[in-house]
């Protein structure tokens, strides 16, 4: 019909125009087009629907006021949100972050993003993503709760097992799924699985809480193996000590590597033999549970702490980046290349700038893309819905059997379309073609609407 070749620079200018001031959506539309036009581009069909377009074209953006009262009998006023971005192959589905100064911007990225996580996970998953510039840190439990029951009080309106199903994300972890739950449950009078993540006593799934970090270590451990290695030996830094941090390290302790620095947003503990078992335990307490500072574990165990200092600048061979976008540099990369590093994971969403990709890819790093490498933890959210809708519960065996072949899969679709000349594999191209092309498929099965 039509079949005009789409061009980069344009897309991205048209892009520009229509979401301005936007740059973390920006950024993470350019990646994903930088690998998917080029293939576009022999396929008519794609283009002909405006496939591409649509695409970076959220279905629906919700926005509300959550009024709550704080323990000094102040009222106050924060904004939610709901980014309901595609649902073509699934109903809409990703992590809620509560954290002050979350722009829209971020959580377009990070919707636009989960479309892609989600269909590389084999499971019928849409996406969406939400949130509050709410911040949970320094609140008491009964201020969270009662925001996270003015929160629920709208959002109730927009999901539900068949629509939209959210998890944690930052600043969102199991007490806050918990409120937010109970909420849901009392305002439907319904127990459904409509949200992931939750407490084992009310159908939550044994390890979704651990998912994403081991998920991210196994995909990195299948990358290792394909070119010949593994994490046996190797010494590692994860940047974060959040959810996903923690349980990168947990995985990467069982397959034999040395942790030897990690890091919250005040700085980064270095410990040159690397953290033990014992240690672990006790900075998962302190994270999860007394809700402190990195900084105390290193005064409990005497050992270095680097104030307002990231984890790349600590010699090693394989990096994790488990905190926050954009948190990986230009100059974080030069100095992870200069001291040895041969390969780099993204557990969080996009902790590494376009800059800091383009550097790994020209000096050959094993380079594992955010929605290949951290989809492990929405996938074994679709085991937990799977579970809800068969009122059944799966073993912790059974679920790591699974989590396990899922990351494979994603690895073999990464092969299959980042393969390059010779031996080399772009896990970027590899991620974003595998992932555009399910949605992209159905899409066109469904005409234009
Ligand atoms: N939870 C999940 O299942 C999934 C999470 N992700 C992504 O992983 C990342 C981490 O999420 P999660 O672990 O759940 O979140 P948490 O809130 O549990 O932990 C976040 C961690 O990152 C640190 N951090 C946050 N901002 C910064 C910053 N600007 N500089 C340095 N450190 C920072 C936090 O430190 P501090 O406490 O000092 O702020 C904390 O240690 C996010 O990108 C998220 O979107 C991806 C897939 C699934
Ligand atoms: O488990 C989920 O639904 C969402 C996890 C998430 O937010 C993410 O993959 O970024």
């Amino acid at each position: 019909m039509f079949s005009n070749k789409l061009n980069l620079d344009d897309f991205m200018l048209g892009l520009a125009k229509r979401n301005p001031h936007e740059p973390e959506f920006y950024q993470a539309v350019y990646e994903v087009a930088q690998s998917v036009i080029p293939y576009i581009n022999h396929h008519p069909e794609y283009i002909d629907a405006r496939i591409l377009e649509r695409m970076t074209e959220p279905d629906r953006i919700i926005s509300f006021r959550v009024c709550w009262e704080d323990d000094e009998g102040h009222i106050r006023v924060n904004r939610g949100y709901r980014v309901q971005f595609n649902n073509a192959i699934g109903p809409y589905k990703g992590g809620l972050r509560f954290t002050s100064h979350l722009t829209l911007d971020t959580l377009k990225f990070l919707g636009f993003e989960q479309t892609f996580k989600n269909s590389l996970t084999t499971l019928p998953l849409g996406a969406a993503k939400g949130g509050s510039d709410f911040n949970p840190k320094g609140k008491s439990d009964r201020e969270v709760m009662r925001f996270c029951q003015s929160f629920m009080s709208e959002l109730h309106k927009h999901i539900g097992v068949y629509t939209d199903i959210p998890a944690g994300d930052i600043g969102v972890g199991g007490r806050e799924i918990s409120y937010l739950f109970g909420q849901y449950k009392r305002l439907e009078n319904q127990f459904q699985g409509v949200l992931t993540g939750k407490g084992l006593e009310y159908g939550g799934s044994l390890i979704r809480k651990e998912a994403t970090g081991f998920g991210t270590t196994y995909f990195m451990e299948e990358i290792l193996k394909e070119h010949g290695s593994s994490l046996e030996g190797k010494k590692c830094v994860i940047s974060g000590s959040g959810n996903v941090a923690l349980y990168t390290a947990e995985k990467v302790m069982q397959l034999g590597g040395h942790v030897l620095a990690m890091s919250d947003s005040s700085g980064t503990i270095h410990i040159p033999d690397g953290i033990s078992r014992e240690q672990l335990d006790w900075l998962i307490d302190l994270k999860e549970n007394r809700r402190g500072r990195i900084q105390e574990f290193a005064e409990h165990f005497q050992c270095e702490f680097l104030p307002d200092t990231k984890v790349w600048g600590i010699p090693c061979q394989i990096a994790f980046a488990c905190a926050t976008q954009n948190e990986l540099e230009k100059s974080d990369a030069q100095q992870l290349i200069k001291n040895g590093c041969i390969a780099v994971a993204e557990g969080a969403n996009m902790p590494s700038t376009l800059e800091a990709v383009h550097l790994f890819k020209k000096n050959n790093i094993l380079f594992a893309p955010a929605k290949a490498a951290n989809a492990g933890g929405v996938a074994v959210s679709g085991l937990e819905m799977t579970q809800n809708s068969m009122r059944l519960s799966w073993s912790m065996e059974e679920l790591e059997d699974r989590l396990k072949t899922i990351m494979q899969k994603i690895h073999s679709q990464c092969i299959k379309y980042g393969r390059g000349e010779g031996e080399t594999i772009d896990y970027v191209r590899g991620a974003n073609i595998a992932g555009f092309k399910k949605v992209a498929d159905a899409m066109l099965a469904y005409g234009v609407v």
